[in-house]
């Protein structure tokens, strides 16, 4: 079994509806988000998938969420955008790309919102 992490980043601003403290306000992070994807299955150069496309469709989802106000988007309407939400939305737009069809698995996207702090979110098995 092989298993290939890609990094992505986006900056942002939020605040935590009802969170008892000051991510109650309006504030930014700077979040860096960690795809893992595993496979046991080579191609013929010798790839479980290429980081580059990897790194291309975890972007295409990052950059709809850079520097924008997370709270006014369709999917953190009704939720906070917390470590959780966004780990959990990130993972599941990116599981409808065809490549998870096939042989190539998501593993789990973690989410770190300072260096101190991250959540990973996969799915049950
Ligand atoms: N489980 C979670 N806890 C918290 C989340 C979250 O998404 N999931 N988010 C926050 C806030 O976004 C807040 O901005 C971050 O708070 P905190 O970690 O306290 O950040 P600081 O920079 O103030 O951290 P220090 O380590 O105290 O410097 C809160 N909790
Ligand atoms: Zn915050």
């Amino acid at each position: 079994m092989f298993e290939l992490v890609v990094n992505g980043a986006f900056e942002a601003a939020h605040r935590l509806v009802d969170y008892p403290g000051k991510c109650n306000r309006l504030h930014g992070h700077s979040w860096t988000v960690e795809m893992s994807v595993i496979g046991n299955k080579l191609d013929k150069i010798g790839m479980v998938a290429d980081f580059k496309t990897l790194k291309a469709m975890l972007m295409e989802v990052l950059d709809d969420m850079d520097h924008q106000y997370l709270n006014e988007l369709e999917a953190f309407k009704e939720i906070n955008p917390t470590a959780e939400n966004l780990a959990q939305y990130i993972y599941n737009t990116l599981k409808q790309n065809e490549i998870f069809n096939g042989t190539v698995k998501l593993n789990y996207i973690k989410v770190w919102e300072s260096p101190k702090s991250a959540v990973i979110y996969r799915e049950d098995v």
